[in-house]
């Protein structure tokens, strides 16, 4: 059990140092597969042991600390990560836990909402009467950085929405195509900056600036996944919600599809996974979320991630370091 003590010391350090490089200086040091290995010898450890589990266990975090010389902004709501699934048989499982949570027969109806998880970073925007208040990274889930002047730069991001409930938290992720990031590198190079080592990276480091005009002379998109504090419900699904985001201005991802069961998720899985490379920007999976806003808010939270959803990722790229 001291050994067990000792390798949870030791990745509780590395995957803080992991964390700080890739949410702090957006230049993060290990590749995706190795975090998300760090992550799983955590928690097999801490399953194992239970009573060793650290008060600042990774399990437990979401994100990192804001950055010095941001203002801070206090999330209404958290900003939850996703947890993640590997394989086929981890939706089954997540699929089976949820019918069970629910009380559902096996084959009860169960629609999903699927839509590729965008390999950017998450923003959150704050509309009331329809002008926007303010916008806020992540940061740890509780607190983020105050983006706002940043984010007023970004084309595809409106300031002002006709016919929106009068509080509206808008959710997305804020990221770079393959294009854009290839021509900033060009410029980069050109004008003997360093270059971005992906478009993840290149989108955190012009988001993160403390000078908008640099911001704004950057190429950032947005797709909107969802919402945070709302002063009414969009709709009654998560589906019929992103129309209605999409209808307010906001861009939602064209790949999203309502799906009728586990069978029509991996479908499209392996269907998006064939056509990763011609999307024309970094997906790292797809997300699935309960179609039926009731139904989600049966499910609620666990700590750090929504019992309703999941990441199914795809296996970890090669071809951009992380
Ligand atoms: C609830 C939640 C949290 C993080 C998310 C992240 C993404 C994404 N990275 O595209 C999409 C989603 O629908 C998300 N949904």
């Amino acid at each position: 059990a001291e050994q067990a003590a000792a390798e949870l010391a030791r990745l509780a350090e590395a995957i803080a140092r992991a964390d700080a490089a890739y949410h702090v200086e957006d230049a993060p040091e290990i590749s995706d597969a190795a975090y998300d290995a760090l992550k799983r010898r955590n928690a097999a450890i801490e399953a194992r042991f239970p009573q060793l589990k650290r008060d600042d266990s990774p399990s437990e975090q979401v994100g990192a600390a804001p950055a010095e010389g941001f203002g801070k902004i206090r999330h209404a709501q958290r900003m939850l990560s996703l947890a993640n699934a590997f394989d086929d048989t981890d939706i089954a499982e997540f699929d089976a836990r949820i019918r069970r949570f629910l009380g559902l027969a096996p084959d009860a109806p169960l629609p999903y909402t699927a839509e590729p998880k965008i390999d950017g970073l998450s923003l959150s925007v704050r509309y009331e009467g329809g002008r926007m208040i303010h916008a806020a990274t992540r940061g740890d889930g509780q607190t983020g950085e105050d983006v706002t002047a940043n984010v007023r730069t970004i084309a595809e991001i409106p300031h002002n929405l006709q016919n929106a409930p009068e509080l509206l938290e808008v959710r997305g992720e804020i990221y770079m195509s393959h294009a854009d990031f290839a021509a900033l590198n060009a410029a980069q190079a050109e004008a003997g900056g360093k270059a971005f080592a992906n478009p993840r990276n290149a989108a955190a480091g012009s988001l993160r600036q403390l000078d908008p005009k640099v911001t704004a002379a950057r190429p950032l998109r947005f797709f909107a996944y969802g919402w945070g504090a709302l002063s009414e419900p969009l709709a009654g699904t998560q589906h019929d919600a992103l129309e209605r985001l999409s209808g307010l201005g906001f861009p939602t991802n064209p790949e999203t599809r309502v799906c009728d069961g586990p069978d029509v998720i991996l479908a499209l899985y392996r269907d998006i996974a064939a056509r990763r490379a011609e999307l024309g920007y970094d997906i790292d999976g797809i997300v699935y979320k309960v179609d039926d806003l009731a139904l989600q808010g049966r499910l609620g939270f666990r700590s750090t991630t929504p019992r309703w959803a999941i990441a199914h990722k795809f296996p970890a790229e090669t071809a951009w370091t992380r």
